[in-house]
């Protein structure tokens, strides 16, 4: 395989150029580096970042999905994960179990059963009065019921993220941070222009998170996303631990009407838990810096009602805030597709706030749609063509 030195110009034909170092793109170039493709990443900030989707020391790893087909794409992404640690020689998650707690009736709370029996994945089903017996640090109402899944767990995201992009360059791939890409030309050879070069490739990756429709604008393309500024928060247990890994306190992730509100067992910072809303306040991630209105902070005051309510040892209010973005499709399937145009640029976007988890699968994938191989999973679900056209531009 040819090789440039990092920082040394690359003046032939990449295989595959890559936009965007998250856990997507990482993963994406990885698999091609892995098939012996030669593969750029290229990362507009010095890494590692706080800007995007894929920072932070956590993130829920879980088989409970209420829809089959990213049940099924989780048996694959487990293995994957398990490979990337004992390649690195590094463990990327700790296996904690999660609760999905619900109403007994209510639709997505039952299709995750479902799932879980139909995958024979280990787990029990708890009614309310069973609940506290187990896990007395929650409190659930009259008619809910949960449902664990003992295979779910906390995936050390910085540490993983990490661990792909330094697997990707052992490789033989090509990581060049700080290199914001201001330029895409397509045609059968995609010429990619940053901040500090140009670059060609035969095919084009692109996987730019809450920056997604800025890229795809010049090429004629803008998805229905929507970009949002999550809070993440951490709450002080009343008595340090209770709540903790070494408790053997589980994930939790309660189905709430508008939107669901998730939770980790303290680990990364100590006797803190981290409780989250599946939502925040629209933001263009320029922007994600200036803090939103005060009225318009709702989740807050919807977690600290949910603490109080369900979590009766832990303080209701938030210890640390920090953000993250989310960029939500209108319903929260991926997008994993080729540009309807350009058949060499490939999309990955649109993870709704649960894509880590399945980035080993969602690389998989993009790095097939890029090699024009059939892709090992249906893509229906993920494809463009879902969403109605837009209107036509004014005249
Ligand atoms: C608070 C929070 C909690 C979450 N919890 C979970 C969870 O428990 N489980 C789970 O599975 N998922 C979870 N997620 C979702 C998951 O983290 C995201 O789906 C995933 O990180 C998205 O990764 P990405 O690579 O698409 O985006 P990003 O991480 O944003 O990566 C895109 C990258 O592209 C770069 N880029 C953009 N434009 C350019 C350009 N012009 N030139 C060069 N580079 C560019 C950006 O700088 C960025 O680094 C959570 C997300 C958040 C925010
Ligand atoms: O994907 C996940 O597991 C988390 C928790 C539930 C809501 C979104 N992200």
């Amino acid at each position: 395989m040819k090789m440039a030195a990092a920082g040394e110009p690359h003046s032939s034909l990449y295989d595959t150029i890559v936009v965007g170092a998250g856990i997507q793109g990482s993963f994406t170039a990885y698999h091609l580096a892995k098939r012996g493709r030669e593969t750029l990443l290229l990362e507009q900030f010095p890494l590692p970042h706080s800007r995007g989707s894929s920072h932070g020391q956590s993130r829920i790893i879980r088989r409970a999905y209420p829809q089959e087909h990213y049940a099924q794409m989780m048996a694959e992404s487990y293995r994957l994960w398990e490979q990337l640690g004992a390649e690195a020689g590094a463990p990327l998650y700790r296996q904690t179990g999660l609760l999905v707690l619900g109403a007994d009736t209510n639709p997505e709370f039952q299709r995750c059963c479902q799932t879980l029996v139909q995958h024979r994945v280990p787990g029990e089903l708890f009614t309310a009065e069973s609940l506290p017996g187990r896990f007395p640090g929650i409190r659930p109402h009259d008619g809910e019921a949960a449902v664990s899944d003992r295979t779910a767990g906390v995936l050390y995201a910085d540490r993983a993220l990490r661990t792909v992009q330094d697997e990707f360059r052992r490789c033989g791939g090509a990581l060049h941070d700080g290199q914001k890409v201001t330029d895409i030309k397509p045609g059968v050879v995609v010429t990619v222009t940053t901040t500090a070069g140009v670059y060609r490739a035969k095919s084009l990756v692109i996987t730019a998170g809450p920056w997604a429709n800025k890229l795809l604008a010049p090429l004629r393309l803008q998805l229905p996303l929507q970009t949002l500024r999550i809070n993440v928060c951490y709450w002080k247990e009343k008595v340090p631990g209770a709540y903790g890994v070494s408790a053997h306190f589980p994930c939790f992730m309660a189905i709430c009407a508008p939107h669901h509100i998730y939770g980790l067992p303290s680990n990364e910072y100590p006797g803190l838990m981290k409780i989250c809303y599946h939502s925040g306040s629209p933001a263009d991630p320029e922007e994600r810096d200036r803090p939103p209105e005060a009225s318009a902070l709702p989740d807050i005051e919807r977690l600290r009602d949910f603490v109080s309510k369900y979590l009766p040892g832990v303080v209701p209010e938030p210890a640390v805030v920090e953000h993250c973005m989310y960029t939500n499709t209108p319903d929260e399937d991926f997008v994993l597709d080729r540009h309807p145009e350009f058949s060499n640029i490939i999309i990955g976007a649109g993870f709704s706030g649960h894509g880590f988890k399945l980035a080993p699968v969602v690389g998989k994938l993009l790095s097939q749609l890029s090699m024009g191989e059939e892709p090992s999973y249906a893509l229906e679900p993920f494809r463009i063509r879902r969403f109605p056209a837009p209107p036509p531009a004014a005249p």
